[in-house]
């Protein structure tokens, strides 16, 4: 059996990576800090609790699964705290990231894939966003994936360590079996708030600004259906271990919808109102995110099969009434 570390197993992403795995015979460890993630979610392989900046911990997770490949999702994630605790994130995600980097080197265990993120491109507006477009992040959050990605860079150049980075847009859904979904501790995601809303859960959802340069006036995102987003890394994997090297991808459907377009399907697909409010512009945010890329259609043979608003949002109103994490 192939073991594959997930750094951040017990997260929203990495969970659904850790099923896929499962599910295609792969042995997921989940090597997780828990700061954002839950123990009820890490199903499907063994859990070791331990923290990236913590080498001795990694160090023995190496020593004790050999993993044949490492998929690398523990981050701190969210763009307004990025802004408030810029040394948190470059602590966390950048040294994080080089500790395991080195164990991996220490370890022989020579391929990485690694989430990334479209907020490395910053607000280009106007700009078609692919792989070879200028990053130029507008916050901690996006800066400290850059610099691991840049990281990858020098250690694939002197250490033979092949990565494949994704450049995610916006991740939304969940399981469709609701097994697991998303579910953080605040929330702060517009698809999950807005559920909680139309359940009642919360008096409103905020419009984070409504004087962009967009054509409502709300920011324009790129949404995916996790399923989608992990299906890709399961390629990115088998990339790497049919020795095809180092490579980039974004991964978008390369269609934007405005804040006030998710609402307005949310109302269709859970038959509830969303109450809003509007209020002003969230530091750090930008105007659109788009991605304007067809390589992992081309080279990794990947096609979202969920990724409609409808079938976001469905699935994780499904998730949401069964209790997530909380029950
Ligand atoms: N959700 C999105 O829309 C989105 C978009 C682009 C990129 N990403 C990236 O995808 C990855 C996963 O995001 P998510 O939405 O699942 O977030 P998440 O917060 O649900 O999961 C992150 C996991 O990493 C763990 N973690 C964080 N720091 C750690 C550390 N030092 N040691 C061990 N574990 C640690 C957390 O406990 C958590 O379980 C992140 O790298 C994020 O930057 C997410
Ligand atoms: O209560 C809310 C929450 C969000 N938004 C807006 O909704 C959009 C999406 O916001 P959110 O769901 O928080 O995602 P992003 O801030 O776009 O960031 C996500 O997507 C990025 C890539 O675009 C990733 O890098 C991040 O990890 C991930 O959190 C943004 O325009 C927000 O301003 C609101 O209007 N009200």
């Amino acid at each position: 059996m192939k073991h594959v570390l997930v750094t951040g197993g017990a997260g929203y992403i990495g969970s659904h990576a850790c099923k896929l795995l499962a599910r295609r015979g792969y042995v997921p460890v989940t090597f997780d800090n828990l700061v954002t993630g839950w123990s009820d979610a890490v199903k499907f392989g063994p859990f070791v609790q331990g923290d990236l900046l913590d080498r001795a911990a990694l160090e023995a997770v190496f020593a004790r699964y050999a993993p044949v490949a490492v998929m690398h999702f523990a981050a701190l994630s969210q763009v307004g705290e990025a802004t408030r605790e810029p040394g948190r994130y470059w602590r966390n995600n950048m040294a994080g990231s080089l500790n395991l980097v080195e164990a991996m080197v220490e370890a022989g265990c020579t391929a990485l894939v690694l989430s990334s993120t479209c907020a490395t491109y910053g607000d280009q507006d106007g700009v078609v966003l692919d792989e070879t477009s200028a990053q130029m992040p507008l916050n901690a959050y996006g800066a400290s994936k850059r610099a691991v990605e840049d990281m990858l860079r020098d250690f694939g150049a002197s250490h033979g360590l092949e990565s494949v980075v994704f450049r995610y847009f916006n991740v939304a859904g969940a399981d469709p079996e609701a097994e697991i979904g998303e579910w953080h501790m605040p929330e702060t995601h517009l698809i999950p708030l807005m559920i909680e809303a139309a359940a009642g859960a919360r008096a409103a959802l905020t419009v984070h600004g409504t004087d962009y340069p967009t054509p409502d006036g709300t920011c324009v995102r790129d949404y995916v259906h996790v399923m989608d987003l992990v299906d890709a890394h399961i390629r990115g994997l088998e990339w790497l271990l049919g020795g095809r090297g180092s490579r980039v991808f974004n991964l978008g459907t390369g269609t934007g919808f405005s804040v006030r377009e998710v609402i307005a399907a949310c109302k269709v697909a859970t038959g509830c109102d969303v109450p809003c409010s509007f209020g002003p512009r969230r530091a750090g945010d930008a105007a659109a995110l788009v991605s304007g890329s067809r390589r992992a259609a081309a080279e990794l043979g990947w096609s979202p099969q969920r990724s409609t608003l409808r079938d976001m949002i469905s699935d994780s109103w499904r998730w949401y009434r069964t209790g997530g994490y909380s029950r």
